[in-house]
């Protein structure tokens, strides 16, 4: 991702399904924030293969679910995905880099409203996707987790733009 005005955003974790440099089976998702924005650029593999020479539904529905996940450090709160939904409005081809960009849409107590789009660099929208995440505290994730990997996603440098927001 060449743009300038972009700042880049640290993986949820190594082995995230979406962001994780370490996992063989990731998507490997570079997440840069542009304002109140985050954005990706993914371009789906042999990996990822639905229907002949297209990407899974499944993939591009991982891809906005794990981009949302980046809107909460713009948003500075920890929460899950209670609910997405993908509107698949166009066959996406694999091998062509698509710009994924999310954001906040409202924000109702508890509830974050997300939205996100699914553009090629052909200027195609393909997909769109909304969803609802539910804010939640650490105790959401520390009978599951290894204390210090819980600790860590509390800890992360979510509020290092602040100037940008
Ligand atoms: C997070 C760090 C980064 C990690 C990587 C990011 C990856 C991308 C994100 C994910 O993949 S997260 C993993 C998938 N998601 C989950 O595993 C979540 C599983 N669900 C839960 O654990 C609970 O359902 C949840 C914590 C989301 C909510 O349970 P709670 O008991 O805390 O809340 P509740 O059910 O009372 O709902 C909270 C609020 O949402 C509202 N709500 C719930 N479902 C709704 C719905 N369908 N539509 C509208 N509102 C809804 C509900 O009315 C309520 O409103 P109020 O706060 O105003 O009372």
């Amino acid at each position: 991702m060449a743009d300038s005005t972009l700042t880049s955003l640290p993986p949820h974790h190594p082995q995230c399904l979406g962001c994780g440099p370490d996992n063989p089976a990731g998507l490997h998702l570079a997440v840069s924030r542009d304002g109140d924005s985050v954005v990706t650029d993914v371009t789906f593999d042999k990996r990822h293969r639905g229907a002949p020479g297209l990407a899974h539904g499944g993939a591009i529905s991982a891809a906005c679910d794990d981009l949302f996940g980046f809107v909460l450090y713009v948003v500075e709160e920890m929460a899950v995905t209670r609910r997405l939904t993908v509107d698949y409005l166009a066959p996406v081809p694999l091998g062509q880099p698509h710009r994924i960009t999310a954001g906040l849409q409202r924000r109702h107590g508890r509830r974050l409203h997300l939205e996100a789009t699914g553009t090629g660099h052909d200027g195609i929208t393909r997909f769109t996707a909304e969803a609802l995440f539910v804010v939640v505290d650490h105790h959401h994730f520390a009978p599951h987790g290894l204390e210090a990997d819980v600790q860590a996603m509390f800890t992360r440098p979510q509020r290092r733009d602040r100037k940008d927001r």
